[in-house]
């Protein structure tokens, strides 16, 4: 597979503390790829350098063999970057179908407020609005106002108006905390299915491992803000290091 995002030797100190040494990482082309780690151990630092939240004091970031390094993030949005947050950004007064039209439009104007959106995109919304309803399961409640949806669909919802600007890679912070159990198992299904009909390159960082090894492709384990592990979810379980530190009885409470 080809490589999409390759990030080298990053380096990130807040002050004095250290957060990130040397940590070097890539995503293939249409492959999840999470990132595990006791709390603290950068894992959200490394996230807000990749999405262009932070820069990196040392190191690159190249995407598709540009280098965005100093680029910010909403440039990088532009480029193809999708991102959630783990508070999920939602028109609550709007119904589902409308914040997908918004959404649609924030895209077609590429981050000008005052742009005019394109007749010929405009006239296409209704039914990138229909794929994007039956992408993610919202069809039925397409008239439903957002702000009286349950926690994990409003989370949905984020994740669909992040599809309707047809991101290369997505970013997804956590994607399940504070999630019931039912609702976690729904959003891995949710977002097998995203990858398989779009062919999406996701970056995740999770705490739930159930969601880690339902998902993953590859997972890469970063301790004391070094990566001390990289591999798929058979390797990583595997490996001795990461038994120890995060996968074992110490990091039992994490599971
Ligand atoms: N803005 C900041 N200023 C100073 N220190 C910070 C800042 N943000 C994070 N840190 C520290 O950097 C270290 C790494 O934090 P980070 O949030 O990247 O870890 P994490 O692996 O995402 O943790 P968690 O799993 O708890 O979310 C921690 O020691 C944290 O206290």
């Amino acid at each position: 597979m080809s490589t999409l995002l390759q990030a080298t030797t990053l380096d990130k100190s807040y002050g004095p503390i250290r957060v990130l040494r040397g940590v070097s990482l890539d995503i293939a082309a249409g492959e999840s790829h999470v990132v595990i780690g006791p709390n603290g151990a950068g894992k959200t630092t490394l996230f807000k350098v990749l999405t262009g939240e932070l820069y990196a004091d040392r190191g690159q970031v190249l995407f598709q063999g540009a280098d965005l390094t100093r680029m910010p993030a909403h440039q990088r949005v532009h480029r193809g970057f999708g991102r959630t947050f783990q508070v999920a950004k939602v028109f609550t007064k709007l119904s589902v179908q409308d914040n997908l039209r918004v959404a649609l439009e924030a895209g077609a104007r590429r981050g000008n407020p005052f742009g005019r959106v394109p007749a010929a995109r405009a006239a296409a919304f209704d039914a990138a609005i229909a794929a994007l309803l039956d992408d993610t399961g919202f069809t039925a409640q397409r008239e439903a106002v957002a702000g009286t949806l349950a926690y994990g669909d409003r989370k949905r919802l984020e994740l669909a108006m992040v599809l309707a600007l047809e991101p290369a890679v997505l970013f997804l912070d956590e994607p399940t905390a504070g999630m019931s159990a039912a609702e976690r198992q729904a959003s891995v299904r949710l977002l097998q299915e995203v990858k398989r009909r779009r062919g999406l390159a996701m970056l995740m960082t999770e705490h739930d491992m159930e969601v880690v090894f339902g998902l993953a492709d590859r997972i890469s384990v970063l301790h004391h803000g070094e990566l001390i592990a990289s591999g798929s979810p058979e390797e990583i379980r595997a490996d001795a290091r990461v038994q120890e530190v995060y996968l074992g009885d110490e990091g039992a409470g994490h599971a």
